[in-house]
């Protein structure tokens, strides 16, 4: 229940979109009805005028309620204009000029009111396409005595178009807003927020992909846990806020000396786990000692902040379990620091060999 309040409580970028096109579309309709009007009372179709009187008041009041964001009661209010429209037309014009077509464009925009349940706001789509069908059974015979029938043809092409438009451009923001919403939550579900880097949970699916990549492949892997130096330190001395910008600034680091193929992660507080794929041990501890220099005489937060880390490697045969080479590595970070800090120690051939076994 607790996840749903926050769900809810968040601003909801589909609900904004919707207003953001639905105004626009309420200010079309609202010029189209005006026009609409004038043109109708001009050709003495009185009924027609009226209704158009009605229209603009019903779209005035939708723009309204828009930026009062009622988009849902904005929404139904539009539906009923449109509905009330149509069957108006159809009754006092005919099926000739497609303004049928309308309860089309409205019977999948109600689905998008996301305050009525699914189910409900599906039956009221179907009730409109079947409005849609009875007024052909209706007024298809209703004679055409319009001012400018012989226009009919065009306007009803037009009609068609106009109604088609709104459902492509809703449909296709909406498409746009679920993507690039899936995208940021696939994001927040990989990455580390402060770092920037894999978090431990995400990094663990890839892991085990470039595992079974490297046992088919016969590639070798390298596993490397790296650590701060006296970390507890910095934040004591300068600060946590300092000691979050230290983070950030390692862990760029650390990007700057990875591979597209090799995988960063933030594996906790101030540490972090490297996996370099296709790497054989010489090239990571040149690759490591290098990232190790580049941090040590680095000046971090624009001040000489004394930063350094300390690295353990362990060549990762991929037939071990992932587990077995963090622990080398872990082993072999905790040798760098035993002795001295701010150095690279590779686990021992015999140790990694003694897993194997
Ligand atoms: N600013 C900041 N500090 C963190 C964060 N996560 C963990 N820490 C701090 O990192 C420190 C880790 O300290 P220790 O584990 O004692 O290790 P250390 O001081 O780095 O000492 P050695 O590892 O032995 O060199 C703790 O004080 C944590 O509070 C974070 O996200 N931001």
């Amino acid at each position: 229940m607790a996840t749903r309040q926050h769900y809810f409580s968040q601003p909801d970028t589909v609900e904004l979109v919707k207003n953001r096109l639905f105004k626009q579309l309420a200010y079309y309709c609202l010029a189209l009805h005006s026009l609409l009007l004038v043109f109708f009372w001009y050709c003495d179709i009185w009924v027609l005028a009226a209704v158009n009187v009605g229209s603009v008041i019903a779209w005035s009041v939708g723009i309204k309620l828009l930026y009062m964001h009622q988009t849902p009661l904005a929404l139904r209010l539009f539906c009923i204009e449109v509905t009330v429209h149509s069957v108006f037309v159809c009754a006092t014009l005919g099926m000739d000029y497609g303004f049928q077509y309308y309860l089309w464009t409205i019977a999948s925009l109600i689905l998008l009111d996301y305050q009525l349940k699914l189910k409900f706001a599906s039956a009221l789509a179907l009730l409109l396409i079947l409005t849609f069908a009875m007024l052909f059974e209706l007024f298809n015979t209703v004679q055409n005595t319009f001012l400018f029938s012989e226009f009919a043809p065009y306007i009803h092409f037009i009609n068609v178009l106009i109604c088609a438009l709104p459902n492509i451009y809703t449909i296709g923001h909406i498409r746009e807003v679920s993507f690039s919403n899936r995208y940021q939550l696939a994001q927040m579900a990989a990455i580390d927020p402060l770092t920037n880097l894999f978090n431990r949970r995400y990094a663990k699916e890839l892991i085990n992909n470039a595992q079974e990549n490297s046992i088919e492949t016969s590639q070798q892997l390298s596993v490397i846990m790296a650590d701060i130096d006296h970390f507890k330190t910095i934040n004591d001395k300068y600060g946590h806020e300092i000691g979050d910008e230290v983070l950030i600034e390692v862990a760029s680091k650390i990007q700057q000396h990875t591979l597209h193929s090799d995988i960063a992660v933030r594996w906790g507080g101030e540490e972090f786990l490297l996996v370099l794929v296709n790497c054989d041990l010489t090239t990571t501890q040149a690759r490591i000692e290098s990232l190790r220099r580049d941090i040590a005489t680095h000046a971090f937060n624009d001040q000489r902040l004394p930063v350094t880390m300390s690295f353990g490697i362990a060549q990762w045969h991929p037939a071990l379990p992932f587990r077995v080479a963090v622990k080398l590595a872990d082993d072999a970070l905790y040798m760098s620091k035993a002795r001295g800090r701010n150095r690279t120690t590779s686990a021992h051939s015999d140790a990694v060999q003694h897993s194997l076994q």
